[in-house]
């Protein structure tokens, strides 16, 4: 692998989608967390014979169907998603095997050579969110970087957002002249 991250970030509808996740345990349970602390209507099934007590809970306070069961290649099935955490190492494969068929984005958890793509760290204010990746190098950098940006962004990030989106949709005149005046607008931003 180069040395630049050549990974392509892109912001899900996961509340118009449909994740998978297979397995209910410790990794489940924070892989599942996150995906619900940035997205609260994420539309998830779960797939595991044996789930924890705690993604019962989540499954009460959000979209979640828990099917108990252990996982059959016809699972990902209308599938957008998936993520396997099973502790078979044979299971995480044959999802990865059934999701490449298919053509079904899909990552094993903490196996990078079987994942289309990564979990990333992820800071959120309002409508303003940033995603953090070290192109798997280091989890617990993007962790500290995540809680780093958590700091140091302020607050009313989101209420500038807010005012710019009205601003936005009162400029008249071409794309060009709009363009311009919301570049100038902001300019001391960066300065
Ligand atoms: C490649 C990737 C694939 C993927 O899972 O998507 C991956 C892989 C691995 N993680 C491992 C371990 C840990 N992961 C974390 C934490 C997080 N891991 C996340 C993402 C990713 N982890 C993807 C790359 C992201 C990137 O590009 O940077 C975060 C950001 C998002 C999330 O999980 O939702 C979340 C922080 C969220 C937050 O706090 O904001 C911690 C720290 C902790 O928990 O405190 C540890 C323990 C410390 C350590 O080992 O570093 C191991 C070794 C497992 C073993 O030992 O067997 C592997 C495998 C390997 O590296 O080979
Ligand atoms: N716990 C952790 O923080 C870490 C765990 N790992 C590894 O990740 C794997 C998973 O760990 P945990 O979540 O802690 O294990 P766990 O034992 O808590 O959970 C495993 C889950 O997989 C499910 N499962 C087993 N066979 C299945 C099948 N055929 N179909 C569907 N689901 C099935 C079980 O019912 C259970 O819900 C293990 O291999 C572990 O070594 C790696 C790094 C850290």
């Amino acid at each position: 692998m180069s040395g630049v991250n050549e990974l392509y970030p892109i912001f899900l509808k996961v509340h118009q989608l449909n994740v998978l996740i297979v397995g209910g345990g410790n990794v489940a349970l924070e892989k599942l967390s996150f995906l619900l602390k940035s997205s609260p209507n994420a539309q998830v099934q779960l797939i595991a014979p044996i789930i924890k007590e705690e993604i019962r809970d989540l499954a009460r306070k959000h979209t979640i169907e828990l099917i108990e069961k252990t996982y059959d290649s016809d699972d990902i099935r209308g599938k957008d998603l998936v993520i396997a955490t099973t502790d078979k190492e044979e299971v995480n494969l044959q999802v990865y095997q059934d999701c490449r068929v298919n053509n079904t984005l899909v990552n094993v958890a903490d196996t990078p050579h079987y994942c289309d793509f990564y979990l990333g760290g992820i800071v959120t204010k309002g409508h303003v969110k940033i995603a953090i990746s070290t192109n798997g190098k280091s989890p617990t950098t993007a962790k500290r970087l995540r809680q780093f940006f958590e700091e140091v962004i302020p607050d009313d990030i989101n209420q500038l957002v807010e005012n710019l989106n009205q601003y936005r949709k009162t400029i008249k005149g071409n794309f060009e002249k709009k363009v311009g005046q919301l570049n100038k607008l902001t300019e001391t931003l960066i300065n």
